[in-house]
C-alpha cells in the first residue's frame, strides 16, 4: 500500500500500479459479479466492470429500469435476472439499490448470502446505520466498499473517456481472509484511479456531511442567498445569474479544479483578490456553526432516519420530482435555463 502525504497527513492509498487491471483479474478469476439495481450507480460499475473483462450478471426488478438494463446490451436469463436469482448466482453481490430499498429487499437478498460470498456497498449506510436498516449480515461472509467520489453516471463517462473516478474503500468484514484483496480487485474493476482505505462509519459521516453541505445543499443555499440579493437591489434576473452562477461553473470552479483556490484567485484582478481575502473570514464564520450542527444531525443518526423514512414511502419518487420541479421552476434556475442556451458554443 502506497503512504501519500495529504497536506502533512500521511494516508495510505492503493494505486494501479500495485493493483493492474490484471491481477483483478486474476484475483476475481473465479467469481460472479452480481451488480444488483440499475439506478445510477449500478449501470457505472456493471458496465466498466464488464468492458473490463470481469464476469458480471445484473439483478433488477421488472419495469423502466429493467428495459434500461436490456437497452445497455444485458441479456434476461444470460446476464440479467430478477434481484433474488442475480444474489443467487453471484459470489460478489454489489448491493446497489437504494439505501431504502436496501431495507426493503434485504430479506431476499440475505438469504442467497452462503459462507465465502462476499456482500459489497457503495456506501456505508446499511452497516452504520444498522439499528434502523436491520442489515446486520451472517458472520462467515465478507462485508467490503467501495464508494467511488462521484455520481455514477461520471463514473462511466469518465471511464469512456479514458480518465476515471477515485473511490475509497473499506472492509468491515474478513471471513474469507481475502476480502482485502477482492475489495481492490472490484475498486479497481469499476474504474477507480486511486483507491482511499476508510472505514464504513467515516464514510457514511463525511459522505452525507458532503452531500448535504458544501456539493449540493450549502452551494445551493449561497447561490440563492446572493441572487436574492442582487435581485432585492435591483439587479436583472441575467445579470444576477451571470454574477452567481455561470461565471462560477464555467470560468472559475474550473480553475479551482485544476490548480487550486490560490490559483483561481491569481487569475483574478487585484481588486477581486482584495475583496475575496477579506471576506472569505466572515463567510467561514457565518457557515461554520450551521456544518457543526449538519455534522451532529449526521452523527445522531437523525439524517439516515430521515431519508430511510422518506425514501420508503411508495410515492417518494412522485414528491421529489414535484420538489425538483420547484426548484427547476425558480426564477433563478429558470434563468439559468435561457443564459445555458445563450453560450457561445450552443449557437
Ligand atoms: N447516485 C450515485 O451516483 C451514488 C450512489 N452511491 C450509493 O450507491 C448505492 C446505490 O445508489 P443509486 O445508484 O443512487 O440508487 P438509485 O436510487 O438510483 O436506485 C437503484 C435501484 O434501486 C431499485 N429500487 C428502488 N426501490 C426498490 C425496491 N423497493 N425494491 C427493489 N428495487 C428497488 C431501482 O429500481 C434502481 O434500480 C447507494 O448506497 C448510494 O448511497 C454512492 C456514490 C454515488
Ligand atoms: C454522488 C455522490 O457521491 C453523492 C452525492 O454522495 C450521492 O449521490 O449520494
Ligand atoms: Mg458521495
Ligand atoms: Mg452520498
Amino acid at each position: 500500500m502506497a503512504k501519500i502525504n495529504f497536506g502533512g497527513v500521511i494516508e495510505e492509498v492503493a494505486t494501479r500500479e500495485e493493483f493492474p487491471l490484471e491481477k483483478a483479474r486474476e484475483v476475481l478469476k473465479d467469481e460472479t459479479i452480481a451488480v444488483i439495481g440499475y439506478g445510477v450507480q449500478g449501470p457505472g460499475q456493471a458496465c466498466n466492470l464488464r468492458d473490463n473483462g470481469f464476469k458480471v450478471i445484473v439483478g433488477q426488478r421488472e419495469g423502466k429500469t429493467f428495459e434500461k438494463a436490456v437497452a445497455d446490451g444485458w441479456v434476461p436469463g444470460e446476464t440479467l435476472f430478477s434481484i433474488e436469482e442475480a444474489c443467487e448466482r453471484g459470489t460478489i453481490i454489489c448491493y446497489l439499490l437504494s439505501d431504502a430499498a436496501q431495507i426493503a429487499q434485504w430479506p431476499n437478498v440475505k438469504k442467497h448470502l452462503t459462507a465465502g460470498k462476499a456482500l459489497y456497498f457503495s456506501h456505508g449506510f446499511g452497516i452504520t446505520y444498522k439499528e434502523r436498516t436491520g442489515i446486520i449480515p451472517p458472520a462467515d461472509i465478507d462485508v467490503i466498499m467501495v464508494a467511488p467520489k462521484g455520481s455514477g453516471t461520471s463514473l462511466r463517462t469518465l471511464f469512456l473517456e479514458g480518465r476515471g473516478l477515485n473511490s475509497s474503500y473499506a472492509v468491515f468484514q474478513d471471513a474469507t481472509g481475502r476480502a482485502e484483496e477482492r475489495t481492490l480487485a472490484v475498486g479497481i474493476g469499476v474504474g477507480s484511479g486511486y483507491l482511499f482505505k476508510t472505514d464504513f462509519k467515516r464514510e457514511v459521516f463525511s459522505d452525507l456531511t458532503g452531500e448535504r453541505g458544501a456539493l449540493m445543499g450549502a452551494v445551493q443555499g449561497l447561490f440563492l442567498a446572493q441572487y436574492e440579493t442582487l435581485r432585492e437591489h435591483g439587479h436583472t434576473p441575467s445579470e444576477a445569474f451571470n454574477e452567481t452562477v455561470e461565471e462560477f461553473t464555467q470560468s472559475l470552479l474550473p480553475m479551482v479544479g485544476a490548480h487550486g483556490m490560490d490559483w483561481m484567485y491569481a487569475n483574478c484582478s487585484t481588486t477581486a483578490q482584495r475583496g475575496a481575502l477579506d471576506w472569505m473570514g466572515p463567510f467561514h464564520d457565518a457557515i461554520k456553526p450551521v456544518m457543526e450542527k449538519l455534522y451532529q444531525s449526521v452523527a445522531t443518526g437523525e439524517e439516515a432516519q430521515r431519508s430511510i423514512d422518506s425514501n420508503s414511502q411508495p410515492d417518494y419518487r412522485v414528491k421529489l420530482e414535484a420538489e425538483l420541479a420547484a426548484l427547476r421552476d425558480s426564477e433563478m434556475w429558470r434563468t439559468g435555463e435561457t443564459v445555458r442556451k445563450l453560450r457561445p458554443e450552443n449557437n
